[in-house]
C-alpha cells in the first residue's frame, strides 16, 4: 500500500496554477493586495488540477496517539500515563485541539497507533463540560465500560520490551453523535522502545504505522473530508520529532531539539544528549525513510507521514500542525518530494525543529502566534486562512463583471 500510494503522487498542475494565477489578476483588488494567499491560492489549485479549487468546507482533523520508549530517559516532565488519559478528554470534547475544531466545523478522529497503557474507560468528569459521555456509549454494551477499551485484551502487556503485542486492531468507537469526536484503534505496539537502546520500531512497524496513516487519509477523503489536519498526541514525542528533523535535515541535535511541554534547563541538557545519542546510535540514512522512521521516530510520527502521504496520492491538501507534523512532513517528503504540494504549514511552533523543517521543505508558515500545544490546534487556528484563500477565487468579482475601472 505504501508504495501504491507514493506512485500515486505527481507534481502539481501547471495549468490549473498558470489559471489560477491569471484570475488572481482579474479580481477587484489591487495585484499582490492579499499577500500570501495568492500563492496559497494558486498551489491549491495546482493540487486540485482545476480552477478554482473546491473550497475545503468539510475539514477532518486526525490524531494521532502513541507512547514513547525514551520517555524512560526523562525527556518530559508528564507521566506517560496522560496520553492514553488525554484520548479520554479528546473523546469527550475537553481539550484545545477540541475548542478549536468546533469554532472551525470540523471533524475530530483520534487514533490509537500506539498507546502504551490502557485506554480509559470512561472520560474524565472535568473534560465533559461540553459533551456528554453517554454520548460515547453507542458502542459496547458494557455501561461501565463506555469505550469498551478498558479491559486488556489477551497478549497485553504495559511492558513495551515485550515484543510486538498490541492492541485488537480496528476497533472503532462511534459515538452516538455522529458529529462527536470518534476513536480508532489502530495499536501497532504498545509505544517504541527506548531508540537510545535500540531502533525504536522494526521496518515492519514503522511500514504498519505509516500505512494505518495512508488508510486513515483514504477514509477522510471518502467520507467527503476536503482537507486534512494533522493533530498528535504523546507524551515524549517532541524529542523523537527533534531527532527526525536532525536526521532528514542533517541540522545538528541541538539545533532540532526544544523545551517540548516546557522542561528545565537540566532536563533540556539531557534531552540535546539522547537525540544526539540515538543519532550516533542508529545513523539513520535520509534516503531511507522507514529506516529512519524505525531508528528514531514514533508510531505517530510514522502515521503522520502516512496520512500525508495519502492526502498527496488524493490530491487533497493536508494542513500541518507543530513539529510531530512537520517532522513526520520531512518523512513523507522523502519517500515522495512531489508531496510537498500537498502540503500548507499551519502555522510556526515554537520549537525550533519546526522552523527547520519548514526550511528544508520549503513551506512558509500561515501564522506565527507562539504555539506549542500540538493536538492539531495551530493547523486549526489557521483553517480559515486556507478557506479564505480559495473563497476569493470562487466569490470575488473582476473588474469586468464589477465594473470597477483598471489603473
Ligand atoms: C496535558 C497535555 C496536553 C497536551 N496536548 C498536546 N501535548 C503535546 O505535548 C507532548 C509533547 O511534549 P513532550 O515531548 O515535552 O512530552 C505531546 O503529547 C504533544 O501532543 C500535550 C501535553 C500535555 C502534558
Ligand atoms: O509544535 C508542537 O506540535 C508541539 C510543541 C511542544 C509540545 N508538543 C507539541
Amino acid at each position: 500500500m505504501l508504495e501504491s500510494t507514493v506512485a500515486a503522487i505527481r507534481p502539481l498542475d501547471e495549468a490549473a496554477m498558470a489559471a489560477a494565477r491569471e484570475l488572481q489578476g482579474r479580481l477587484t483588488k489591487p495585484a499582490g493586495s492579499l499577500g500570501a494567499l495568492e500563492p496559497l491560492s494558486v498551489h491549491l489549485a495546482g493540487l486540485a488540477g482545476t480552477c478554482p479549487p473546491p473550497l475545503p468546507d468539510q475539514a477532518a482533523v486526525a490524531i494521532f496517539a502513541g507512547d514513547h520508549g525514551v520517555h524512560a530517559q526523562g525527556v518530559s516532565p508528564w507521566p506517560q500515563e496522560v496520553t492514553a488519559q488525554m484520548i479520554g478528554n479528546f473523546l469527550a470534547g475537553g481539550a484545545v485541539v477540541n475548542a478549536f475544531a468546533r469554532q472551525a466545523g470540523a471533524s475530530v478522529t483520534v487514533v490509537d497507533v500506539g498507546v502504551a497503557t490502557p485506554l480509559a474507560a470512561t472520560p474524565p468528569a472535568a473534560a465533559a463540560r461540553t459533551a456528554d459521555p453517554a454520548d460515547l456509549a453507542a458502542l459496547p454494551a458494557d455501561p461501565a465500560d463506555p469505550t469498551g477499551l478498558s479491559a486488556d485484551p489477551a497478549g497485553f502487556s504495559a511492558d513495551p520490551a515485550a515484543g510486538p503485542v498490541a492492541r485488537p486492531a480496528d476497533i472503532v468507537a462511534t459515538p452516538a453523535d455522529p458529529d462527536g469526536p470518534r476513536l480508532v484503534v489502530a495499536n501497532v505496539r504498545l509505544g517504541t522502545r527506548d531508540m537510545t537502546v535500540t531502533a525504536a520500531l522494526t521496518r515492519d512497524e514503522a511500514r504498519a504505522a505509516v500505512e494505518t496513516g495512508i488508510r486513515i487519509a483514504a477514509e477522510l477523503v471518502d467520507a467527503g473530508a476536503g482537507i486534512l489536519l494533522t493533530g498528535d498526541m504523546g507524551i515524549g514525542n517532541t524529542t523523537p520529532a527533534a531527532a527526525l528533523v536532525a536526521a532528514f535535515t542533517g541540522v545538528d541535535a541541538a539545533a532540532a531539539t526544544g523545551r517540548g511541554t516546557g522542561v528545565d534547563d537540566g532536563t533540556y541538557a539531557r534531552k540535546v544528549e539522547v537525540v544526539r545519542a540515538a543519532l550516533e546510535r542508529h545513523a539513520p540514512d535520509p534516503a531511507d525513510p522507514l529506516g529512519v522512521l524505525a531508528a528514531v521516530g514514533g508510531l505517530e510520527h510514522a502515521a503522520l507521514a502516512g496520512l500525508i502521504l495519502g492526502a498527496a496520492a488524493r490530491r487533497v491538501p493536508v494542513l500541518l500542525d507543530g513539529v510531530i507534523a512537520v517532522s513526520a512532513a520531512l518523512a513523507a517528503a522523502a519517500f515522495a518530494p512531489d508531496a510537498v504540494g500537498a502540503m500548507v504549514a499551519g502555522h510556526r511552533s515554537a520549537e525550533p525543529g519546526a522552523t527547520a523543517a519548514l526550511r528544508h521543505l520549503g513551506l512558509d508558515p500561515l501564522i506565527d502566534l507562539g504555539l506549542r500545544l500540538g493536538e492539531g490546534t495551530g493547523a486549526l487556528l489557521a483553517l480559515p486562512v486556507v478557506t479564505g484563500a480559495v473563497r476569493v477565487l470562487h466569490e470575488v468579482a473582476t473588474f469586468d463583471s464589477a465594473g470597477v475601472a483598471e489603473k
